[in-house]
């Protein structure tokens, strides 16, 4: 029988880097993991694409998504919903595919009470004063936005111990690798094997 994947959780405060960090490992051609695209109810950013960073909902068509139970945690997070499509994680780890979630950290907890055994990343920045830089830096919130999001972001540092590792983000190649050893790391305990003996075994 196909062994199930791997859930990976991947959080941390607003501006930290996780999307920058999530990008270039889904850019790795080695890369085998699965994105899970994420609802939100907040406006696109410029560039972003409805399908692609995010299914873009409005509050309405969010409420009756969780009426119907099709998300597998949700959060209200600075004025806005974010949720993760449950058929989507599920039929995915079924496949036996390791599936990447890049979510806040009240989301992460519902994960957490459903997947015990789920891997669960916290990423810091070197300080709170560069967090706050990159979030200025990046340019796509208004001030009283990044000032919520810097109140939330030292709450949700605070719980960090809640995670099984905390990887700080000082380079993005850097934050990759720790995150990507962290992961073989995870298979060769659960299955004693390193992930590309699998893959070779089972290509014979
Ligand atoms: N290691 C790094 N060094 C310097 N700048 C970085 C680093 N990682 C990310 N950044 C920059 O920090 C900004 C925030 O990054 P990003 O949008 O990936 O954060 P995030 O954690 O996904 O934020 P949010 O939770 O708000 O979506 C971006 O401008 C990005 O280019
Ligand atoms: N609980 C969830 N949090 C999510 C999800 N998708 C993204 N996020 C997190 O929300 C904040 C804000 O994101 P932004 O794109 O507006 O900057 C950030 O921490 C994301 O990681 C989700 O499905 N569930």
């Amino acid at each position: 029988m196909k062994e199930k994947g791997l859930l990976i959780v991947l959080s941390g405060p607003s501006g930290v880097g996780k999307g920058t960090v999530r990008k270039e490992i889904f850019s790795q051609p080695d890369t085998a993991f699965e994105y899970s695209i994420s609802m939100t109810t907040r406006q696109p950013r410029e560039g972003e694409v409805d399908g692609v960073d995010y299914f873009f909902k409005s509050r309405k068509e969010f409420e009756s998504l969780i009426q119907q139970d099709k998300l597998l945690e949700y959060a209200e997070f600075v004025g806005n919903y974010y949720g993760t499509p449950v058929d989507y994680v599920k039929e995915t780890l079924e496949s036996g595919k390791d599936v990447f979630l890049e979510i806040e950290v009240q989301g992460a907890r519902q994960v957490r009470e459903k997947f015990p055994d789920g891997l669960f990343i916290f990423l810091v920045p070197p300080s709170l004063s560069e967090l706050k830089n990159r979030i200025v830096t990046r340019g796509t919130e208004p001030e009283h936005v990044i000032n919520n999001r810097m109140t939330v972001a030292k709450e949700e540092i605070e719980m960090m111990n809640l995670y099984d590792y905390v990887v700080e983000n000082d380079q993005v190649e850097l934050a990759c690798d720790r995150i990507n050893s962290i992961v073989v790391a995870e298979h060769c305990r659960r299955t004693r094997v390193e992930p590309r003996y699998i893959k070779m075994l089972e290509a014979e």
